[in-house]
C-alpha cells in the first residue's frame, strides 16, 4: 500500500469505530481485524502502519469525532508527513479543503472531563489516563517460577513482574497470568487466606478468582459467579493450567443472582464490577467515544444492586471488598457511600496496600501516581 492508501484505510477503519461506539457495535481490534480479512492484499507492514494510525488517532481524541477524514485531519496538524498524504492521488484521500472540519485533541469528552476533575485528578493525572500501558503479569506461586528475559520487579507485588512490550507468554500458560499490578494490588484488599469460603461475584474470564486461589495456597472454596457465559467458560481451562482446584463457576441469570446464590454464606465476597472503564483507558482508549450520562447511570445502578446482593452472602463479621476499574466517584467513593448509608453496621476499613492511596471511603490507585491502571477499592466489615 502506498502511504496514502494507508491514510485512507485508517480514515475508512475509523469511521466504523465512531458509528460503533456511538451504536454499541463491536471493538475497534474487531473491526480492524474484520477489514483486514476483507483486505488480503494488505501485507504485515500495511496492517500495523494502518493500526497505528488508527490507535493514535483514538488515544489523541477525547470527543467521539464527527468522522475518520477529521480524526486523521487531527494527526496531520502536528505531522507534516501525514498531512502529505492527502494529496488525491489513487487510493488516497483528497486534498484538505480550507474550512474542513477537524477534531480536537483531549483526553476526554468535557463532561467525563469535568467529572473525573471532580474526583479530584488534576491535569496531570487526566493526561496520564490515556498513555500506553506495560504488559504486567502475576506469576503464579502454585506452579514453578519460569525465568522471564528481561522481567523488572514491581514494588510491594512480590509476584508482579514488568515485561518488554511484545513479550510472548503463550510458553508460560498457567506460570504466568498478564494482569495489571494495579489489578494485582487491588485483589490483596480481599485479604483472602487459605481455608475460607469466597464468592467472587462478578469473576468473569477468572482474573482475580486465580489470584484469590493462589493467595488461599489453593485451599479452601471459591464460588466464581458471572452473568456472562462465554466469559465464564474461560475460567476453567485457565484454573486447570494455573493448577487451582478450589474454584467452582456458576453461571447466573440476569436479574435472578440472589436466588442462584442463597446457599453461600462466604467470609470474604468480591465484587469486581461491570464499570465505565475509566481507569482502563491506557489498555481501552475508544471506551472514552462509548461512554454516555445515560450509560453511566445504569452501570452505577447496577453495581449498588450488586453491592446488595453481595452484602447479603457475607457472613456475620465476613468482609465484603468492591472494585472498579474507574476513578469516577459516582462508581467509586460515593457509591459505597451510598451502600454504607442503606446498610447499618457496616463499616469501612481502611485497605492500605502496596500501591495507591486513601480516598474517600476507599482506596485508589491511577496510572499517574502507581504506574497502574486507575482503580477505585473499598473494604467493607460486615456486622457480627
Ligand atoms: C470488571 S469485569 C470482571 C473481571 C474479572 N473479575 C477479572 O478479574 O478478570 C465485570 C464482570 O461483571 C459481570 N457482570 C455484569 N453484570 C453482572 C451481574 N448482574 N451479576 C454478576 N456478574 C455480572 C460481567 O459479565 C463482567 O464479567
Amino acid at each position: 500500500m502506498t502511504p496514502g492508501a494507508r491514510t485512507q484505510a485508517a480514515i475508512e477503519l475509523l469511521d466504523t469505530v465512531i458509528a460503533a461506539a456511538r451504536d454499541e457495535g463491536a471493538a475497534a481490534d474487531t473491526l480492524i481485524a474484520r477489514y483486514f480479512a476483507a483486505r488480503r492484499y494488505a501485507g504485515s507492514k500495511d496492517r500495523r502502519a494502518v493500526r497505528e494510525r488508527v490507535y493514535a488517532a483514538i488515544r489523541a481524541l477525547g470527543e467521539r469525532p464527527a468522522s475518520g477524514r477529521a480524526a486523521m485531519l487531527a494527526l496531520a496538524a502536528d505531522d507534516a508527513d501525514l498531512a502529505a498524504t492527502f494529496d488525491g492521488g489513487r487510493h488516497a484521500p483528497a486534498p484538505v479543503a480550507p474550512d474542513e472540519p477537524v477534531a480536537s485533541r483531549g483526553v476526554a469528552p468535557a463532561w467525563l472531563e469535568q467529572a473525573l476533575a471532580d474526583a479530584g485528578l488534576d491535569e496531570d493525572e487526566r493526561a496520564a489516563l490515556v498513555d500506553r500501558a506495560p504488559l504486567d503479569v502475576r506469576l503464579n506461586p502454585l506452579r514453578p517460577a519460569p525465568e522471564l528475559v528481561g522481567a523488572q520487579p514491581i514494588a510491594g507485588l512480590p509476584d508482579a513482574r514488568r515485561l518488554p512490550a511484545g513479550f510472548d507468554l503463550a510458553p508460560f500458560a498457567g506460570a504466568v497470568e498478564a494482569q495489571d499490578a494495579g489489578s494485582q494490588a487491588v485483589t490483596l484488599a480481599a485479604a483472602a487466606r487459605a481455608g475460607m469460603t469466597v464468592l467472587d461475584l462478578c469473576a468473569g474470564a477468572g482474573g482475580k478468582t486465580l489470584a484469590l486461589a493462589a493467595a488461599m495456597q489453593n485451599e479452601g472454596r471459591i464460588v466464581a459467579a458471572d452473568v456472562d457465559r462465554a466469559r465464564l467458560s474461560r475460567l476453567a481451562p485457565r484454573a486447570e493450567a494455573a493448577g487451582v482446584t478450589i474454584a467452582e463457576t456458576r453461571l447466573l441469570d440476569p436479574g435472578r443472582e440472589a436466588a442462584a446464590l442463597a446457599d453461600v454464606a462466604a467470609d470474604v465476597v468480591l465484587v469486581d464490577a461491570p464499570c465505565s472503564g475509566t481507569g482502563t483507558w491506557r489498555r481501552n482508549p475508544e471506551a472514552r467515544w462509548r461512554l454516555t450520562p445515560a450509560r453511566l447511570d445504569r452501570l452505577v445502578a447496577t453495581q449498588a444492586r450488586l453491592l446488595d446482593i453481595a452484602a447479603d452472602r457475607v457472613r456475620p463479621g465476613g468482609a465484603l471488598t468492591y472494585i472498579v476499574c474507574s476513578l469516577l466517584d459516582a462508581e467509586g467513593s460515593a457509591q459505597v457511600a451510598g451502600f454504607l448509608a442503606r446498610r447499618g453496621g457496616w463499616a469501612a476499613e481502611p485497605a492500605d496496600l502496596p500501591l495507591g492511596r486513601a480516598h474517600g471511603t476507599g482506596w485508589r490507585l491511577t496510572p499517574a501516581h502507581d504506574g497502574s491502571d486507575g482503580f477505585f477499592v473499598a473494604r467493607l466489615r460486615a456486622p457480627c
